[in-house]
């Protein structure tokens, strides 16, 4: 019997200083680096495993327990008070640790002898903790982008829930490689067999036990795991800190384990083989033998099949981290499977319309190919080609980051988490954001562990790190150095619009009033949610024209009250907060005239004048959302939330490029770019209330049109703005006139699981009571959406809801081996059965309006006894009936508005 010690014995992570840091410069090699996410559904238990790792790294003396509020990465007051994570807490640490302190000789090589796994050699850890609940999707996905792996965490006992189909999916979206964790198997029930088999069926992937676990005597108490892939069996003691583990010969252990450990691990070859061609050939070099080939290959066989894309094989591990035990050898299977930043694909970048890659921009050989995109005539158009006679020298490109994560830190300030994919940023590096068009210096830069931190000089390529002291970079801004560019203006066109990955915020559906309680209070409750927004941009802030009021709109009910939480519990401000309300929208029925509003006014002593002439029309659904343009184009296309904005400039191109030497100029203080600023600032202050009830306008079509004679040597960006706001408040009055408007509502897209004896109960429930309509019952789309809806915005966040059955066939749960469950009432086979016909759970997919949801969890455990779970995201906004519409009206107040 061996003993292990996988965890830091002596010096602790944080102890190594900045000059030991430098000297362990392996460690800043990108293929040394893991940046990891962690998944899954709520209370799988991803902090605790979290806690452990930081514990064994040596980074924490002790462990962090969830339950009396003192872990490292649930550093949020409300987070703490709550026992949930909400914000992605980044937090990087050394595996294996490195045991040397002041860079002594200790400190390991970076060198791996031939055979060895890669978790034989210290390499660096950052790990994304992604929250769980379905509220803060918008924070998982931002996430998600960043990451070349995950793991993902299940709870032995529930399963695979809806949420961890959910992220899953999501997860696939981006490519990212993911290993899974079945936790918590030391509860009564844990059935890590039947959770496998749910792998199977409902993540749509072959899974490949690399662990199976120990349990006493076969029954129900979990001493440790059976390691397949090294035939051998780990053993934890009993109520320990889990530093120790016990590693035992198959010759030591009793004879029904050590079979089981054989069995698996024929199954694990077998599975590897039909995906693997190398695992073939050593296959055949063993003489077939399956007990014979060394771990480490089974390891290398993992890992390709693991970076396959699309991943169709999933490594499983497992162990009950709040009994400290298993997490060790999950944190070597992240080193040993999961992919370097090296590895992964060439990240996606945009520069206005063109969509490439960043190292095909580097390296000088931009495919400049638009996405494809029909007109508004509906007629396709290739792609131009003709940026790359204007592209600028790329080698001045110097960096390339995402800034991924805003947090204001009490004692730090405002700290922006970056993924530099490029290059490195060093510190006082002039930052070109390319959302805002701004620079900004990065003055301090940090490496994070949770609430602790390092100061670094420079980032490099491949590494997660922290700038302190923007002012202006928020969640999901690019950030580049351009050496040589005038910091005013930033770097030449297009690499002045390069972004990376961007996505879209989903349109927000609840919203609550914000006032301060005093005069006084105003600019910090102002400031306050300024700085919300930079964090959060879901959230979304807007100020009602005519009352004066301050609307603060989120995803959920939970959202919205986290950031009330966090603006008046942690930032202190002084604000009193409405009721929280669900976000309707208006639309317009009929086309307004072209309506020309002038402003011819004095502002702060100074004269300013402008004119405007706009008109509005409604989008009925069908209408594509952009169209196709390019530098050459003679209109410019935005989107305002869920409204389409076109500024037509027939005497200008998009690029600011005069067509004719006779056409009137525009003055050189107001180059197009900045007149489009202004129009879309007015536009959206004036579609942010609909002319008869108030809520902000849905689907409605804008068009100004722009003759730069209306713009004078007067004229200024703000009375621009004040022009086209009152120009389109008058034209989508006119419109309104005609034909009146209708309310909008938000309809989500629910995923409900249920057990079979429930399943009729709560699918009448949905249809019958609450106006919804079901989709499909175990994840298959019996219809698509209804064609009466009129879906104008799709925001899903699982869509591959539809199409997970072409994308990855069916797996046949009989087909993949696990070990007996000790708490199972029926044998393998008939459990079988049941999880292949979905019989042990259903799966409802379902439509319905978000009014009918709310509070819909007590009243769906009321109607399943406990038992069921959903999940749900926003799809779009659909006209409600006049029947509905008279009862929303009549809920918020006699339909007289608000
Ligand atoms: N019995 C047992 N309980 C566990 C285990 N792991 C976590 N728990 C408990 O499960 C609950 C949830 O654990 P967390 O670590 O907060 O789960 P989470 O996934 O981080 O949850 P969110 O932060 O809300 O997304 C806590 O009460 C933990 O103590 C385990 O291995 N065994």
């Amino acid at each position: 019997m061996d003993i292990i010690r996988r965890s830091s014995a002596t010096a602790t992570f944080r102890s190594l200083r900045q000059k030991d840091w430098e000297k362990i410069s392996f460690l800043n090699s990108s293929n040394a680096t893991r940046n990891i996410g962690i998944i899954a559904h709520i209370d799988a238990g991803k902090t605790t495993t979290t806690e452990r790792m930081l514990y064994y790294s040596g980074y924490t003396r002790r462990i962090g327990d969830v339950d009396d509020g003192s872990t490292v990465t649930d550093f949020l007051p409300a987070e703490r008070a709550r026992g949930i994570t909400i914000q992605s807490a980044a937090i990087t640490f050394n595996w294996p640790p490195v045991q040397g302190e002041k860079g002594s000789k200790d400190i390991p090589s970076s060198s791996r002898a031939p055979g060895t796994p890669r978790s034989q050699t210290p390499h660096l850890v950052n790990l994304i903790d992604t929250p769980g609940h379905a509220d803060f999707t918008f924070e998982v996905l931002r996430s998600l982008r960043i990451l070349d792996g995950a793991v993902c965490i299940l709870d032995g006992v529930a399963g695979v829930e809806a949420q961890t189909e959910k992220v899953w999916t999501q997860a696939n979206n981006y490519r990212i490689p993911k290993i899974i964790y079945v936790n918590k198997l030391d509860r009564d029930g844990a059935a890590f067999g039947r959770t496998v088999k749910e792998v199977g069926v409902r993540l749509h992937g072959w899974p490949a036990l690399c662990q199976i676990p120990w349990w006493k005597d076969g029954k129900g108490k979990l001493i440790g795991v059976g390691d397949v892939v090294n035939l051998r069996a780990l053993s934890w003691e009993e109520g320990g800190d889990g530093k120790v583990i016990k590693s035992l010969n198959l010759t030591d252990v009793d004879d029904a384990f050590a079979k089981e450990i054989k069995k698996a691990r024929v199954a694990l070859i077998e599975i590897l083989s039909e995906h693997d061609d190398e695992m073939v050939e050593k296959f055949l070099e063993y003489d077939e033998d399956h007990l014979a080939i060394p771990g480490n290959d089974l390891t290398e066989s993992l890992r390709r099949c693991v970076l396959q894309n699309p991943q169709r094989i999933i490594p499983v591990f497992t162990g009950a981290s709040f009994r400290n035990l298993g997490v060790q050898p999950l944190l070597d299977a992240v080193l040993d499977l999961l992919p370097s930043p090296e590895e992964r694909p060439d990240p996606e970048i945009s520069m206005g319309v063109t969509h490439s890659r960043l190292n095909e921009l580097l390296a000088g050989r931009l495919a400049l190919t638009s996405s494809p995109q029909s007109s508004k005539s509906g007629k396709q158009k290739t792609s131009p080609t003709k940026t790359q006679k204007t592209l600028p020298v790329v080698s001045n490109l110097q960096a390339c980051a995402l800034a991924f994560k805003v947090v204001n830190d009490p004692r730090r300030g405002v700290l922006v988490y970056v993924r530099v994919y490029s290059g490195s940023i060093d510190r006082n590096a002039a930052l070109y954001n390319t959302n805002l068009s701004i620079t900004e210096r990065a003055p301090k830069l940090l490496r994070m562990y949770a609430s602790d931190a390092v100061e670094v000089d420079s980032i490099a390529a491949g590494h997660i790190g922290v700038i302190v002291g923007l002012k202006y970079a928020r969640t999901g801004d690019t950030l580049i150095v351009y050496s040589g560019a005038n910091p005013k203006s930033g770097p030449p066109a297009p690499l002045n619009t390069l972004q990376l990955r961007p996505i879209s915020v989903p349109p927000p559906v609840f919203f609550t009033s914000v006032e301060p309680n005093s005069l006084s209070e105003e600019k910090l409750v102002s400031d306050t949610l300024g700085l919300l927004l930079r964090e959060d941009p879901s959230l979304n802030v807007s100020i009602d024209s005519e009352s004066g009021q301050t609307h603060l709109a989120g995803m959920g009910e939970l959202h919205l009250e986290i950031a009330r939480d966090r603006l008046i519990n942690d930032f202190k401000a002084r604000a009193t907060t409405g009721k929280i309300e669900i976000g309707y929208r208006e639309a317009i029925l009929s086309s307004s005239p072209q309506i020309t509003e002038d402003v011819n006014r004095e502002v702060a002593g100074k004269h300013s004048r402008a004119s405007c002439t706009v008109s509005v029309s409604p989008l009925d659904g069908t209408e594509p959302r952009v169209i196709e343009e390019d530098d050459d184009s003679t209109h410019t296309s935005l989107q305002v939330e869920s409204n389409d904005l076109i500024i037509h400039h027939p005497t200008y191109t998009r690029s600011g490029l005069k067509l004719s030497p006779d056409s009137a100029n525009l003055p050189e203080h107001l180059p197009l770019p900045s007149i489009v600023t202004a129009l879309r600032t007015g536009i959206s202050a004036a579609l942010s209330r609909g002319p008869t009830h108030g809520f902000s306008m849905h689907s409605t079509l804008v068009e100004v049109h722009l003759d730069p004679a209306q713009i004078h040597a007067d004229s200024t960006p703000a009375a621009i703005s004040t022009a086209v706001r009152l120009a389109t408040q008058k034209a989508v009055k006119s419109a309104a006139a005609e034909r009146g408007t209708v309310l909008m509502e938000p309809v989500m897209l629910v995923a409900i699981s249920v057990n079979e004896a429930d399943i009729g109960g709560v699918a009448h429930d949905i249809s019958a009571a609450r106006g919804g309509q079901v989709l499909s019952l175990d994840g298959e789309i019996s219809s698509p959406v209804s064609p009466s809806a009129t879906l104008t915005t799709s925001t899903s966040t699982f869509p591959t809801l539809h199409t997970v059955k072409e994308d990855f066939p069916p797996i046949d749960p009989r087909k993949i081996y696990t070990p007996p469950d000790p708490f199972a009432s029926t044998d393998g086979g008939e459990d079988d059965d049941l999880i292949g016909t979905g019989s042990a759970q259903r799966r409802i997919v379902a439509r319905v309006p978000l009014r009918e949801m709310v509070g819909y969890l007590k009243h769906l455990r009321s109607l399943t006894g406990g038992r069921g779970t959903f999940v749900m995201s926003v799809e779009g906004f659909e006209r409600m009936s006049a029947q509905r519409q008279k009862a929303v009206l009549k809920e918020l107040g006699g339909g007289e508005g608000w």
